[in-house]
């Protein structure tokens, strides 16, 4: 509830006045409400069914005293232009309230998602290698729709008990003692229906669980389509599918079930209750026919409105893990905010590096409960404007050096500086960040045209300097050939151009920005081997003006590296130029090459 009341909070901040307003409407539909069943009374006795002494009524009976001073009989077209009036006045104001809470309810939504958003792509990266990325994408599709509904209910709930509130004030009015009878054995009702309060809680902390299984799962499946088709492995997948979609299915009937049963109890509850209690009020209490009619009336109405208040109240408790989940992932946002949200941007402009990036007896474990270490005692000095290659096998820890060269993540001891200030500083780190150009093993591409991918580290760049770019990449060729040039929309992510053109798409982009250090994570692996000797003469050109930074598994594009880093195991385990270790018998880097060359 602690977590309903967060986002209620939330809500009355964003929406203002609207939401108070909202609460006049709920009560002025309920009062004209109210109203329109008085309105019986006199259109019975006027329609001669029943002889009724208006005096007898409290409210009505001044009323019509009033009607009288304005010299209107209280004929049949007066009581039903009252009526009409009344009845249409209530839709009315309906009409507005529905509008008035559909915006409340959307802008808030619109707020949270944008909040969940922003907090998600504003986190740091460490944040990111601790999730399954699918969960964000249940987040804000899932949870917030289930926040959505959780929400709405809770207005509902509200307009429902101003609504209550207002029709027992009334019938209190009539009726006092006959109110009393009635409110206690709903009160009782009310109390024997918490177990099922309690199970649609139950029933929402699996929908959660499910519903972000389900999630994980599909987009685990379709990431991984090529792989299922070309093991054969669909009917695993087929299996698993229909297996969770039978669960999600069974937690939907048990919820439906659960919310009939008690609507089916609160429906013979008050039935039974109604019949006693005209039995009662005409038997031992004698109240007058007229007022019985009216109380009747009122509670006919008011008991739909209990079994409302009970439903909504099941959603509204069947969605509260949504919004468990949904609070704790804004929190972990901004806990995990990058600094520059923190701080915001320093005020000095971005300097390029001069001396370089130093790492001192750094270790790193992506978890810190676990005694493996991606980084051990990591001790390198990466020189500004020259060319330095990372080499050594599978999982040696070459990315993580990277990473952490790059800052995205820090070191569990030891530290990283750059021009010898630490990179836990944040104002260094926002500034050095800024100047780094970064092109991954498996680059992505947007959806979009090339100029669009481009364009999106430097807006401002114009077609000559795209083209130039381009060139640099050895990519002017094929996009020229492409339909529509610059223009051309690359299909989901970039499927539509081969793994190397995808590849020097993005160092195209990674050039355009200008960056004083050029990180290539196995950046060229999907090139032939005359795309990749053009981009290792660009380089070339490059080197002197940049620091480069290169991962790479084939050794022979990396001959003109100023120095070479071997890793293994998280260490460091020769340091050196190309020729120095090349000529190292002992050493892994040798060994390395003639893995190669042997070939
Ligand atoms: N996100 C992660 N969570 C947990 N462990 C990780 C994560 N990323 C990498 N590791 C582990 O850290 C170690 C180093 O991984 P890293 O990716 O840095 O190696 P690498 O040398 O770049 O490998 P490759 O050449 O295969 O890309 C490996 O044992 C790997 O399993």
């Amino acid at each position: 509830m602690k977590d309903l009341f967060y986002f209620i909070g939330k809500m009355q901040r964003n929406s203002g006045i609207a939401l108070y307003l909202n609460m006049l409407l709920a009560f002025s539909i309920s009062f004209l409400d109210g109203i329109s069943i008085y309105m019986i009374v006199p259109l019975l006795s006027v329609i001669g069914v029943l002889d009724m002494s208006m005096g007898e009524i409290p409210l009505l009976s001044s009323a019509f005293d009033y009607l009288e001073s304005l010299n209107l009989a209280l004929n049949l077209p007066t009581v039903l232009g009252i009526y009409i009036l009344i009845v249409g006045g209530q839709a009315f104001l309906q009409r507005s309230q529905n509008v008035n809470n559909s915006k409340i309810l959307q802008s808030f939504i619109h707020m949270l998602r944008n909040d969940i958003y922003n907090g998600l792509i504003v986190a740091k990266w460490e944040f990111f290698l601790r999730k399954r990325k699918s969960d964000f994408n249940h987040v804000l599709v899932n949870e917030l729709g289930r926040v959505g509904v959780g929400s709405s209910m809770f207005l509902q709930m509200i307009t429902s008990f101003i609504f209550t509130a207002i029709q027992i004030g009334l019938a209190f009015w009539l009726s006092p003692l006959l109110t009393a009878v009635v409110l206690v054995s709903g009160g009782i009702i009310a109390f024997f229906s918490r177990r099922f309060v309690k199970k649609a809680k139950h029933l929402g902390d699996q929908t959660s669980e499910l519903s972000q299984h389900y999630f994980a799962g599909i987009t685990d499946h379709f990431n991984g389509i090529k792989d299922i088709k070309s093991n054969r492995m669909e009917h695993t997948h087929i299996q698993w599918f229909s297996s969770i979609s039978k669960d999600l299915e069974a937690n939907v009937v048990r919820f439906v079930r659960l919310n009939s049963l008690s609507q089916f109890i609160y429906r013979l509850s008050s039935v039974i209750l109604i019949a006693g209690f005209v039995y009662l009020a005409l038997e031992v209490f004698r109240t007058p026919a007229e007022q019985l009619i009216l109380v009747v009336l009122i509670f006919t109405k008011l008991w739909p409105r209990f079994i409302s208040i009970q439903t909504n109240m099941e959603q509204l408790v069947s969605n509260l893990p949504a919004f468990r989940i949904l609070r704790s992932l804004l929190d972990e946002c901004r806990e995990e905010a990058e600094p520059e949200v923190r701080i915001g941007r320093p005020e000095q402009p971005l300097t390029h590096m001069r001396q370089g990036i130093e790492c001192l007896n750094v270790q790193y474990r992506y978890d810190r409960n676990q005694p493996i270490y991606a980084l051990r005692n990591v001790n390198v000095t990466i020189p500004a404007n020259s060319m330095t290659a990372i080499v050594g096998k599978s999982g040696a820890g070459k990315s993580t050096l990277v990473d952490m060269l790059m800052g995205l993540i820090h070191p569990e001891k030891g530290q990283v500086l750059v021009d010898g200030v630490s990179l836990m500083d944040d104002k260094r780190l926002i500034s050095f960040r800024n100047t780094i150009g970064y092109v991954a093993q498996d680059p992505f591409l947007f959806n979009e045209s090339i100029r669009y991918n481009l364009k999106l580290v430097d807006p401002n760049a114009d077609d000559e300097a795209l083209w130039k770019a381009l060139r640099f990449s050895a990519s002017e060729e094929f996009v020229r050939r492409l339909p529509h040039g610059l223009d051309t929309v690359i299909g989901d992510r970039g499927v539509r151009l081969s793994g190397g053109e995808r590849q020097r798409i993005v160092l195209a982009r990674a050039i355009l920005k200008q960056p004083s250090i050029l990180v290539l994570d196995e950046a060229t692996s999907a090139l032939d081997s005359e795309n990749e000797l053009l981009i290792q003469q660009a380089l070339e050109r490059l080197k002197g003006s940049m620091t480069i930074i290169v991962i790479a598994h084939r050794l022979s594009t990396i001959r003109n590296a100023d120095q070479v880093i071997v890793m293994d195991h998280g260490e460091v385990i020769q340091q050196g130029g190309y020729q120095q270790l090349s000529q190292d018998a002992k050493g892994t880097f040798r060994t390395l090459l003639n893995y190669q060359t042997a070939k």
